[in-house]
Order: C-alpha cells, then structure tokens, then sequence
C-alpha cells in the first residue's frame, strides 16, 4: 500500500449556528468554530447562522434552513457541515439525512485536534477516553469515527448507520471494555504523578500555575523564565516547552522549579488551554493534568491582549476555571502581546496585573517582581542568633534565602534574612 499523503488537503466545510434568545458573542464563537475547523484542514466556505428560540428537536435547524444547507452542500461539493453547539445523536442522523453531509459538532472538532496533537502516554490516554465517552452515544453516527478516517457521505462513517442491532451492541461492548482499561491504565499512571505531588507539598515550596485561552503565549512566558530561572540555565534548550502558534500547542502539564537572583524560588506549571465550550469529558478526562492549576498557590491569566476578542478570552478562561472548581484563588492578570497590540510595556496596573511582551526582558522583570509580592508577602526581616553547633541551620537558611547582613559573635553567627510567618515560626528559638 502507498503511504497517504502528508501534506494537508484541505477539505471543503460548511459551519452552521443556532443564534438563541440573547445569545451574545456569537461572532466571537463562530471565528473559534473556523479556527478549530482549519486546525483539522477543514475550509470553511460558508457559515449559516439560524435564529430560533429553541432549537427543532428533530433536526436542530429548521426546515428551511436545512434546505439552504442541502443546497450548499451541493454547490460547494461539500461532505461536511460542522455546528456550533452539540446535536443530540437523532438530530445529527436527520440532518445528514436531510443534507446528504456529514455532521461533526464543536466538541468532535476539539477532540480530534487534541487526538492529533497528544504526545504523551497519559495524554494520548486521556483524550482517547473522552473521545470514547463521546461516541459511545452517537455510534449510530458518523461522529463516531475521526475526521481522518470520515470520507464523506456515502463512504466510510455515513453508511454505517445501516448497521444492525447486533452489531451496534457489539461495538458499544467493544468501546466500554476498552474505555474500562484506559481508566484502569491512568489511574496507575497517576498514582505514581501524586505521590510526586505529595513529595512537592511537603517541601513548602510555593507554587504558580500559568493558565488562560489557547494561543495566549502561557508556553512562550514558561520558556523565558526557564531561560533566566530554570534550574541548568546552561543548557535551557533541553528543558524548554512547545510552544507554537496554533490551537492546544500543550496538551501535558510541565512543572518546573525556578530560582530567582534572590535565591527565592517557586514552582511554575504549564497546561492546556482553554476555548469556549470546551467539551465537557474532555475537561473530566484532563482534570488530573488541570489539578496542577487549583492546587497552585497563585495564577498567572495569560491574555492575547492585541486579540479583539480578548475580552470574550477571558470571560471563557474564567467560566473553565469555575467549572473546574477554581474560585477565590490570588490571580495575576498577564495581558501578553502588547508588541503586537502597539500597546506600552511593560506598564503594571495594581498588584494584579500587567501588560507585558513575552520576551522582552523588562515585562519579565516586572511580571517577577508582581509574582514575588504575591508570594511572599508574608516575609519579614528578622535577625536570628545561630549557634555554631547548630551550623546545618545556617547552611540551609543561606540555601534558601538572600543574606541581607552577617556578624559572628563568640556564640554563633548571626544573620538578618527575611522570612516567611511559617518559617519565622520554625526557627523562633533562634530569632532575636
Ligand atoms: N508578538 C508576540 N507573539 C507572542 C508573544 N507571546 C507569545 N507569542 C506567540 O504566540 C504563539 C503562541 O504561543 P504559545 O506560548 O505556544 O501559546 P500557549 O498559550 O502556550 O498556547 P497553548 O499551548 O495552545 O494553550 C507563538 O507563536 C508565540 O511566538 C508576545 O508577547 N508577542
Ligand atoms: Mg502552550
């Protein structure tokens, strides 16, 4: 057999929408929709947009509509039409009945690119289990199979409806036995993530996740710190993250340790990004990679400020992070980008946040000092009196901080530092 192919046909698409009572932002969602589509080498050629109170239980459009959408179908000699939102199972078989197209919705989109994009054993684990939890109503569909291998009406996915009871019964064993051991691989996978977890929570080291809309420059900010901070700065290149300019460069969590001049050091995370409605089992199948961010001690939003929906970006970060369960939790604001805004920078606004370019070295510099008040507000000046027999205390103490003055008496040494309450606590016999 001949090897397919590896540059990108792009195939011919349709979008459609269903704008519903109020529904805003409508613009912003279908300019996502065709950034998704061309993440999957789809061509957006027409976007149909319906307004109905409610959605046609049968086929979602209404008649009407359903009909232009037949006609395009024809004239653009398209095989797929992509929706905003997801259709139940019925809907998505009378609509292709209707239209002769194949139906994809938003999350198959999504999950596709991620499908496409995981690198990791965990990651590749993960997304296969959404897509499995996806399917497993929709067998009777075309959804039911991946973009790659759809070819179209009246090919690969469309015709397999046909398919009889048995057989449907069959492969809904199939995907439910198969989803069983994935959960059974990640959960050992993850046992072995925790207790690493549990190892980093005992050594009281604070910790700062990066979070925010896909796209924004979470990796690129991740990168630069490395660079100056990262432990091994001499060779940055080998521990240094992807990032590039498209939809969900990062699917896995990196954490790194980062030590600045002042010795004073900190955890960084990395993760996935966020778009609107993003599909409900894959944020539940990466919700062990997101524990990194509601476990953090502080979050960095990362905005594409110089992105006229940026706005709308934020808005969906922020209804991501509560369907995770992160609320109440200190937040820098990182508005990133502002090179490509032709916006000042870096210019800092409160205690929260900052508008910055990535990789200019004073946004950095700022972005560290905001990260650092944050942090370590507790810290106080203290002088502490250490006796010489108690030098394994002197040597960790000027391990971990910055030495502010030292005196030596015939006792011991004596050194002012700052510190934080929980420290100041642990070495209060020797504090003056
Ligand atoms: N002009 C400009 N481009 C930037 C800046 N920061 C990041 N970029 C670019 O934006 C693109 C995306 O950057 P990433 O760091 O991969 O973005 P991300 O937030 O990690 O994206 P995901 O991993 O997909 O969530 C890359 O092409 C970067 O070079 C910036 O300050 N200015
Ligand atoms: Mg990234």
């Amino acid at each position: 057999m001949t090897k397919q192919s590896t540059t990108p046909q792009w195939r011919p698409v349709l979008l459609a929408a269903l704008k519903e009572n109020q529904q805003q932002n409508l613009d912003y969602e279908l300019e996502e929709l065709a950034n998704l589509a061309k993440a999957n080498n789809l061509e957006p050629k027409e976007t149909f947009i319906q307004s109905l109170e409610r959605p046609n239980p049968a086929t979602y459009f209404g008649k009407g509509k359903v009909e232009e959408l037949r006609m395009a179908v024809n004239s653009y000699e398209a095989d797929l039409i992509v929706t905003n939102d997801e259709l139940s199972p019925s809907q998505i078989r009378n609509l292709e009945e209707a239209t002769r197209a194949t139906v994809v919705d938003r999350t198959g989109l999504i999950l596709d690119i991620f499908a496409k994009r995981a690198q990791t054993k965990v990651a590749k684990l993960q997304v296969q289990l959404a897509r499995l939890e996806y399917q497993l109503p929709r067998l009777r569909t075309s959804m039911s199979v991946s973009l790659d291998q759809q070819t179209g009406a009246g090919g690969g996915g469309f015709t397999s409806r046909g398919a009889g009871e048995t057989k449907l019964e069959q492969s809904r064993r199939r995907l439910t036995s198969e989803m069983v051991a994935i959960k059974k691989e990640l959960l050992a996978l993850q046992k072995d993530k925790s207790t690493q977890g549990k190892k980093r929570q005992s050594s009281d080291i604070k910790t700062v996740a990066l979070v925010g809309y896909t796209n924004a420059g979470k990796s690129t900010l991740m990168n630069q710190f490395l660079a100056r901070f990262g432990q091994g700065a001499e060779t940055p290149a080998r521990k240094q993250v992807f990032e590039k300019d498209m939809l969900f460069a990062t699917l896995n969590t990196t954490i790194r340790q980062l030590t600045l001049s002042d010795k004073s050091r900190f955890l960084l995370s990395d993760t996935v990004g966020f778009v609107s409605k993003l599909p409900h089992h894959l944020v539940a199948a990466f919700e062990s990679t997101l524990q990194e961010a509601a476990d953090a001690d502080l979050l960095l939003q990362v905005v594409d400020v110089s992105d006229e929906h940026a706005e709308a970006m934020m808005k969906t970060t922020e209804e991501t992070l509560a369907r995770l369960g992160i609320k109440d939790k200190a937040m820098i604001t990182v508005y990133n980008k502002a090179d490509k805004a032709d916006m000042a920078f870096p210019l800092i606004d409160g205690e929260a946040a900052i508008t910055i370019s990535a990789r200019d070295r004073a946004s950095q510099d700022e972005l560290i000092a905001l990260i650092k008040k944050a942090l370590f507000a507790d810290r106080k000046e203290v002088t502490l009196a250490i006796p010489f027999a108690d030098s394994a205390v002197v040597a960790k103490l000027l391990d971990d901080h910055e030495l502010l003055k030292q005196d030596f008496d015939e006792h011991g040494t004596i050194l002012t530092l700052a510190l934080s309450a929980e420290e100041i606590n642990r070495y209060e016999e020797y504090i003056q």
